[in-house]
């Protein structure tokens, strides 16, 4: 296959449809039957399932599907701030403004789309946006689902003024488990973290792994390239590796322009 029919045979793996909300969604799928489910509406991941059609990622069934309320489920775009240590709403306003399908984006590694089903979006601050966060930014997402059904998403901020900034992003990823006591999760071990069920107290990770037994609410800091969560129950483990973020978990401290999140099977 050349390269312009590689380009249109992964742009027949995108279709554009209405969400609940009346808002585009951008369905992705492989060669094997898996696929993505991308909302205009925050950038977000609202599905992700196997060949199977087995979902890979929970949406509460309280959820709201009608702006401004961010749908509770999936993978929410969290940016330009995590959780609320900042002056801005809870995690930012990318989850809550629609995002536009870029049709010529800036390329990425050549490699990077080969055999994928993907789609690129972008933000821009608004007016108002604008207000209450006096920075021009660009933030251009990837979402790309490979021919062996792991999803991967990218982001590229860029600063279109000179200006310099900070900013703290995040995806904020739910995932479909079995049970929640049937879940471990590797990766996070010696790790420092802040407790948000004790007013943010920092403490050191103490245990060869991590099990859950009542709620659980922590932001680990200097976080691993990799982290696993196995589901002992469904026998399924999800590893999530990154690449790009040189801190992905200390508020207001990370700088990245460019970096990626994989998520496989
Ligand atoms: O309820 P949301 O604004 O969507 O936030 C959902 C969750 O986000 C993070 O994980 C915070 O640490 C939690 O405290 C919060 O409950």
């Amino acid at each position: 296959m050349n390269n312009s029919e590689a380009a249109a045979d992964q742009k027949a793996a995108a279709e554009v449809t209405k969400g609940r909300n009346g808002i585009d969604q951008i369905v992705l799928r492989n060669s094997r039957g898996a696929s993505a489910r991308v909302s205009l509406y925050g950038g977000q991941v609202l599905s992700w399932k196997t060949d199977q059609g087995e979902e890979l990622l929970f949406t509460s069934s309280k959820a709201i599907f009608r702006p401004p309320n961010p749908v509770r489920g999936g993978i929410l775009i969290c940016f330009p701030q995590f959780g609320n240590s900042g002056t801005l709403e809870q995690h930012g306003f990318a989850r809550k403004k629609t995002w536009v399908i870029d049709d010529d984006p800036p390329p990425l590694n050549p490699n990077d789309s080969s055999a994928k089903a993907y789609v690129d979006l972008l933000l821009r601050p608004s007016e108002e946006d604008l207000k209450i966060w006096p920075h021009s930014f660009e933030f251009r997402l990837r979402v790309c689902l490979s021919a062996d059904g792991n999803l991967t998403l990218v982001s590229r901020i860029r600063n279109i003024n000179c200006k310099p900034f900070s900013f703290c992003i995040a995806y904020h990823t739910y995932f479909a488990i079995s049970d929640i006591s049937e879940v471990r999760i590797e990766g996070l071990e010696t790790l420092d973290y802040l407790d948000n069920l004790c007013q943010k107290e920092r403490f050191t990770e103490q245990g060869h792994s991590l099990t859950f037994e009542s709620e659980v609410d922590r932001v680990y800091l200097s976080s691993s390239d990799a982290v696993a969560v196995f589901d002992h129950k469904r026998k399924r483990t999800f590893l999530v590796t990154k690449g790009g973020l040189p801190d992905v978990g200390r508020p207001f401290f990370c700088f990245p322009s460019f970096f990626f999140f994989l998520f496989n099977l």
